[in-house]
């Protein structure tokens, strides 16, 4: 796992710390190393003559059987075999296989606090031949084909690591050094260190393990890691279940484990794979699914790197410690897919329309806190008057506002880059788009234009027929007039209800729409952020069926589309403590990115759905 996004960070202290300061100096190697090995030559920089210097002897206590054992100290480390076996079990007898494990104290709780844990992994269909074979591919060395047609969300394999390893071995972080040593030395000390380390894990594995993990690639044979290190460094893969305190001014990366596969790892990479992985905590095994179609013959891909949406030469560089310059269509035709990535991540980041629900008052502020909704978020929303207090909006507020009204210019477009951003686009909606739209709709409906709209409005969200029945529209016209009073916080009558409609299409629906077709187009269906954004159409749907019926299709189609998705990875279950951590730890750093499948995010949406249907009856739906 090598992290070069922290070199220029390294470099500095690398420089301003000297040797004596170890734990700074050992934290850091771990990264000299990862960004040595992408500067050009860095993966042939050879082996660092430490001289007549003699490292001290690691000790590892080695836990094979005792899985009943778990009052450790939480930095206490271990090898550990899970599941465990009695002595003298064979992969025979165990054919799913076991892992040996250098954890700490924290992640072996960790792995055994998992209800049902060990699970047997899943039989395959013994009906099904087997959909992938192991083969030599030219300029690739060896990589996983598939053997029949494998359709989009299917299982082709669950694996257990041969070996699970932290991303950063704190152990080492520990241990002192005498000041003479360059850092170079130091990190080479490390390295043979480490390899010893993994000599003794190897030799924890049933000889079929250990056969299989020397056959493994390795990428790093000049850079001074010793050969089984060598192969940990470009094998492993990401197991997010498991994991260490985050350290700060680090990445969240180096909190993590990664193991290392008999056949997963043999998977070549592709920054447009057609493969995804997840970890199933259960089974303590890889899933891996299909994320496209693959054809029969086809090469298996999965992505080493996590932003596939990074430009051609970004992704090239992050990819150059595994030694191999990438081929896949993207990285072959940089002209066609980097402006589409550019668009994708212009279309990924949170639309303004997560705060709508405020700033159209359907939301009480006060529900936002006690959601845990980001502070500064509430208040660039309370710098539009719409989360003080109870009431939506103080009459101080509405003054400011009115005096800048006239400023702003045209609707903003989805991207915003921080809170200060989608603090002014909040702004400039209300003052360009909302206060404009509703004057505009009061005018329609004193026009009696009400129906044109609501059809236009469907028309615009691409479904047949009108959005309002005609015995809805009697009845909304019927009401017009009467109970102008609100149908629920904030809201001053039904014309809200109407552009917040409107809005919803235009900054929520149309524009993921396009950002999904863009992901369609650069075979992303197995990334993340398709997920969220089939999501956030969804959610779109859904509080477009509240105000019409009709919508419900719409609606359940996108729910269904989004859920053939989650099956990609849901089906592999997580350690609930993992997210329970990351809750606690998000509400302890204050993240100020909002990211829109937050927990939170979606209560906001419940919430506000809540209101709209109390709602409903005024609107006569
Ligand atoms: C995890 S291994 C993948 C399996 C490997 N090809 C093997 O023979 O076992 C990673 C190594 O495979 C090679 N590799 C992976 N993806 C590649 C690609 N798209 N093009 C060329 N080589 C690739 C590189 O040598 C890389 O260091």
């Amino acid at each position: 796992m090598d992290f070069t996004h922290h070199a220029l960070k390294i470099r500095k202290l690398h420089i301003k710390f000297k040797c004596s300061e170890k734990s700074q100096i050992d934290i850091l190697s771990d990264f000299i190393l990862g960004s040595n090995s992408r500067i050009p030559g860095g993966l042939k920089r050879g082996k660092v003559d430490v001289g007549d210097f003699k490292a001290p002897e690691i000790e590892i206590q080695v836990q094979a059987i005792d899985n009943t054992k778990l009052d450790y100290a939480d930095d206490e480390w271990f090898v550990s075999i899970q599941p465990a076996q009695s002595p003298g079990t064979t992969l025979s007898d165990v054919p799913d296989n076991w892992s040996v494990c250098y954890i700490s104290g924290r992640a072996k709780r960790a792995i055994l606090s998992v209800p049902g844990f060990p699970e047997p992994l899943p039989r395959s269909d013994c009906s099904r031949p087997q959909q992938y074979k192991i083969i030599e591919t030219p300029g690739k060395g060896m990589g996983m084909f598939a053997t029949r047609d494998i359709e989009y969300g299917e299982l082709i394999l669950t694996e257990r690591p041969l070996l699970v390893f932290p991303v950063a071995d704190r152990y080492m972080w520990n241990l002192t050094y005498p000041e003479h040593l360059t850092i170079d030395q130091i990190q080479q000390v490390q390295l043979n260190q480490k390899e010893k380390l993994m000599e003794t894990l190897v030799d924890q594995m049933p000889k079929e393990n250990q056969e299989a993990y020397k056959k493994l690639a390795n990428c790093h044979p000049e850079d001074g890691s010793g050969p089984l290190h060598g192969i940990l460094r470009t094998n492993d893969f990401c197991i997010r279940d498991y994991y260490e305190p985050k350290i700060p001014g680090y990445p969240e990366a180096i909190t993590l484990y990664g193991g290392t596969f008999k056949d997963i790892s043999r998977i070549n990479h592709s920054c447009r794979p057609n493969a995804c992985r997840a970890w199933d905590s259960p089974t303590f095994s890889l899933h891996l699914r299909a994320s496209r179609p693959i054809k029969k013959g086809q090469e298996i891909t999965l992505s080493y790197i996590s932003d596939g949406v990074d430009p051609t030469v970004e992704r090239q560089r992050q990819l150059a410690s595994y030694g191999f310059t990438c081929t896949c269509e993207a990285c072959s035709n940089p002209e066609i897919s980097d402006p589409r990535s550019k668009q994708i991540k212009e279309l990924l980041k949170p639309t303004v329309f997560m705060i709508n629900p405020m700033m159209l008052g359907l939301l009480d502020p006060a529900v936002g806190n006690g959601l845990g909704m980001d502070k500064a978020l509430l208040e660039s929303s309370s710098s539009l008057g719409m989360a003080s207090g109870t009431t939506q909006m103080s009459e101080e507020k509405k003054m400011k506002k009115k005096k800048k009204k006239k400023k702003g210019k045209g609707p903003p477009g989805p991207g915003v880059e921080n809170v200060d951003d989608m603090s002014n686009m909040a702004e400039q909606v209300g003052q360009n788009t909302i206060e404009p739209a509703l004057k505009d709709l009061k005018l329609s409906e004193e026009e009696g234009l009400t129906g044109e709209l609501s059809s236009s409005l469907g028309m615009a969200l691409g479904t047949s027929g009108t959005q309002m029945s005609e015995e809805t529209k009697k009845k909304k016209k019927k009401g017009k007039g009467k109970g102008k009073g609100p149908p629920g916080p904030g809201v001053e009558n039904v014309d809200d209800i109407f552009n917040m409609a409107k809005q919803v299409r235009q900054n929520m629906i149309e524009p993921t729409l396009r950002g999904l077709k863009l992901l369609e187009e650069e075979g992303f269906t197995g990334a993340i952020w398709y997920g969220d954004l089939l999501e956030r159409v969804l959610n779109g749907y859904t509080m477009m069926a509240l105000y019409s019926r009709e919508m419900d299709r719409e609606a359940i189609k996108w729910y269904q589309k989004s859920e053939k998705y989650k099956k990609l990875f849901k089906s592999a279950r997580n350690a609930k403590w993992r997210e329970e951590k990351e809750r606690e730890e998000r509400s302890k750093t204050k993240d100020k990115e909002m990211s829109n499948d937050d927990e939170e995010y979606k209560k906001l949406v419940d919430e506000m759905n809540k209101k709209m249907f109390a709602m409903q009856p005024r609107l006569g739906a």
